[in-house]
């Protein structure tokens, strides 16, 4: 990936320090600013590179548009769920979140959620505050031989499951991804949430907050689980209904719940906070100091590499740009942005394009056909109104204005034949070039079938023209940039000799009109590289 230039950057939350400290000394300017209004933030956006949040921030799709310099949103943390993130990938930004750092953290709080329930602690404890001995209120259960179902088995529910398996728990979960196999290695046996309510002593929700998740414990659910059950919520408000584990609460269907995340933050609705069966707390499965120095200085440290094109790594929208950082498949990137971008200028007159096939041939290109294929696409629609396409938004922008892509490699050819043959669709002719990379030099080779004799390389002024073969030809063309004021710096000739042929021709500087151009040549475009 060609590095990003990152100059200014706002932390617009508490973020451990050591954030600020790598990005500075990594010649990065900082502001930290806390708790702006929806307007401040909007206000300000404008001036930064960067945005660093935590849960608390909405980054908006009003935000990032508003963010016209934007190019990365880091979230030092695990959830995206506050970040518009097709806004962002829409405007070419990446978002990218510390999945790891705050694992042990949430766990650790989810654990001591399910303890709280089973032995009542802040509820005896606040009685113990207020001056009473209260031995009989306070009757708890053991948590061993208990059933805890853990719903969402990614990095928190693993390590939910194994703490909770030293108290002698048995743990058993659901997930439609983790294979079965994995988490019974770690004691969790799998099994359909049918199967899972009515076995559960005590559920934990351990999933992100997405359509499928949302209401996953609701009225239904929990008529299906054993009375009395205990649920603990330390992954995002939603996902167990709020009205419906009050209205479970209430009955004795549900007798506990721990949460630490709300559907509205904080909760303005305070009926299941102020619920005495309720252990809450406000958000604080990643407020550990070792958690957030990791998230810090994880999301710092990921900042600085995508800055000096070392490493994507945490990109949520951009996993395209991760296979994108050796040197060669700079060169490849270059290509498919001029193909593009060559194809762009000689089919101009002809737009919208409907559809583009990018067909790589050699071994050294077998991974390379999902970069190549935005590549291609950032050539073919830069210079239209909007944002400008990057890797990051190629194919949103592409999908969006109409235009199918399709990428296929074709192998076979061998190391030393790589090749690259972009065919575009342009009100239902076909325009098609091939080209490849020599010593290190994006070239096109072909252009509407005609092969060049040398390959040309795609950098500088290019001015490519359609003619037939003829002695005036060359002189025609140099007269009509002469008369521009244009030097000639190169000039490739097809191969072959026959009918109406494209030309290129390296130029000093882009002539200001064709006119003189086209009244001795069949179709000309130039572009600059
Ligand atoms: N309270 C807090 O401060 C914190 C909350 N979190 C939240 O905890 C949640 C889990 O985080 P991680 O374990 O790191 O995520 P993860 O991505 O490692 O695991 C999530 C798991 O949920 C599974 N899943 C997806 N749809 C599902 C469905 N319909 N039913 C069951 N499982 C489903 C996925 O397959 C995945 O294995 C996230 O929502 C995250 O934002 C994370 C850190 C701190
Ligand atoms: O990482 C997550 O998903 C969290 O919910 C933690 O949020 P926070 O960084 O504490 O605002």
């Amino acid at each position: 990936m060609a590095p990003v230039s990152i100059k200014r950057i706002l932390i617009s939350e508490s973020v451990d320090a050591c954030c600020k400290k790598i990005l500075q000394e990594n010649d990065i300017e900082v502001t930290e600013r806390q708790n702006m209004t929806k307007d401040e933030l909007i206000d300000e956006i404008k001036n930064y590179d960067g945005l660093v949040v935590r849960s608390a921030t909405k980054v908006t799709a009003e935000v990032i548009n508003a963010g016209c310099n934007l190019k990365i949103i880091g979230r030092a943390g695990t959830g995206v769920d506050n970040v518009d993130v097709d806004a962002a990938t829409k405007n070419g930004i990446i978002v990218m979140n510390t999945p790891s750092g705050n694992t042990i953290s949430a766990a650790e709080l989810t654990c001591a959620l399910i303890m709280s329930l089973s032995r009542h602690v802040p509820q005896a404890d606040m009685s113990m505050k207020a001056g009473k001995w209260d031995r009989k209120k306070f009757m708890g259960g053991e948590l061993y031989g208990k059933v805890l179902g853990i719903v969402g088995l990614g990095r928190i529910g693993k390590e939910v499951a194994t703490r909770m398996q030293s108290f002698g728990m048995r743990t058993i979960g659901y997930d439609p991804i983790t294979p079965v196999e994995v988490s019974a290695s770690w004691g969790v046996e799998q099994m359909s949430l049918e199967q899972l309510w009515p076995q559960c002593d005590y559920i934990t929700v351990h999933t992100p907050l997405m359509p499928s998740t949302t209401g996953l414990l609701n009225d239904e659910s929990f008529a299906k689980c054993k009375k009395g059950v205990k649920v603990v919520n330390c992954a995002r408000g939603g996902i167990i209904d709020e009205a419906a584990l009050l209205r479970a609460l209430e009955s004795g269907q549900c007798g506990g719940a721990g949460l630490d995340v709300y559907v509205e933050e904080p909760p303005k609705e305070r009926a299941l906070v102020n619920h005495p069966n309720v252990v809450s707390c406000p958000h604080l499965g990643a407020s550990t100091k070792e958690a957030q120095a990791r998230c810090g200085q994880d999301i710092a440290l990921q900042i600085v590499d995508m800055v000096k094109g070392t490493a994507l790594v945490g990109a949520v929208n951009a996993q395209v740009l991760a296979s994108t950082f050796s040197p060669e498949c700079q060169q490849w990137i270059r290509l498919g942005e001029a193909m593009g971008a060559v194809l762009r200028a000689c089919t101009s007159s002809k737009q919208p394009y409907s559809q583009v096939q990018v067909s790589t041939t050699g071994d050294g290109l077998k991974k390379s056909t999902g970069f190549l294929g935005s590549a291609v696409v950032v050539g073919l629609l830069s210079g239209g109104s909007g944002s400008g396409p990057n890797l990051v938004n190629a194919l949103t922008l592409a999908k969006e204005t109409g235009l199918e892509v399709t990428m296929k490699h074709e192998g076979g050819a061998g190391e030393g034949a790589a090749c690259v043959v972009v065919e575009v669709s342009v009100n239902g002719t076909r325009s098609r070039a091939q080209g490849s990379v020599l010593a290190q030099v994006p070239v096109l080779e072909e252009l509407e079938g005609s092969a060049f004799r040398q390959p040309v390389p795609l950098s500088g002024h290019l001015l490519f023209f359609k003619a037939a073969a003829s002695a005036q030809l060359l002189p025609s063309v140099t007269g009509a940039l002469a008369s521009a004021g244009v030097e000639m710096e190169s000039f490739s000739a097809p191969a072959a000799r026959g009918g109406d042929q494209w030309y290129c021709v390296g130029i000093s500087s882009l002539m200001g009109d064709l006119g003189s151009l086209k009244a001795v040549v069949k179709e000309a475009a130039q572009i600059t590289i």
